[in-house]
């Protein structure tokens, strides 16, 4: 079942978000993929797959994926922030990370729970439909 993902990845952790879409190249071209300003296009060029592309993460493409889960538009969040460097829009790290969990959306932080989320058959192959929070 086709899903949309959102990929976004800081400036130090850009390399690393690259190299796993290579590794998982071959489940992310199944799906409809959008991304903040410069990851996109930096993932347009590696898989050669039609990327989405909003705004750069600091002129509020953060807030456009947050917009996505708010619409009930995309199905899960790679984001690969940096603990380890300030960032100057990090009031919307944060609300987009908020919103991550106030709409229990599956979002992977590290290659770690990327790896598992992007091989869960549960996820991508089977009819899994994530509880919506009833407010
Ligand atoms: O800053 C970002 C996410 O917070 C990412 O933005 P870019 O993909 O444009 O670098």
């Amino acid at each position: 079942m086709t899903k949309t993902l959102a990929l976004v990845a800081h400036d130090h952790k850009k390399s690393e978000l690259i190299r796993w879409a290579i590794e998982h190249k071959a489940e992310l071209q199944k799906h409809r993929l959008v991304a903040t300003g410069t990851t996109g296009g930096l993932l347009q060029k590696a898989l050669t797959l039609e990327v989405k592309r909003f705004q750069s993460g600091p002129l509020g493409g953060d807030q456009q994926i947050g917009a996505l889960i708010a619409e009930g538009e995309l199905d899960c969040l790679i984001f690969f922030w940096d603990p380890l460097n300030p960032a100057p829009h990090d009031p919307d790290v944060k609300a987009l990370l908020r919103l991550c969990s106030v709409w229990n959306l599956p979002v992977a932080c590290n290659t770690a729970t990327a790896d598992m989320l992007i091989t869960s058959p549960l996820f991508f192959e089977g009819n899994y439909q994530r509880k919506m929070p009833e407010f």
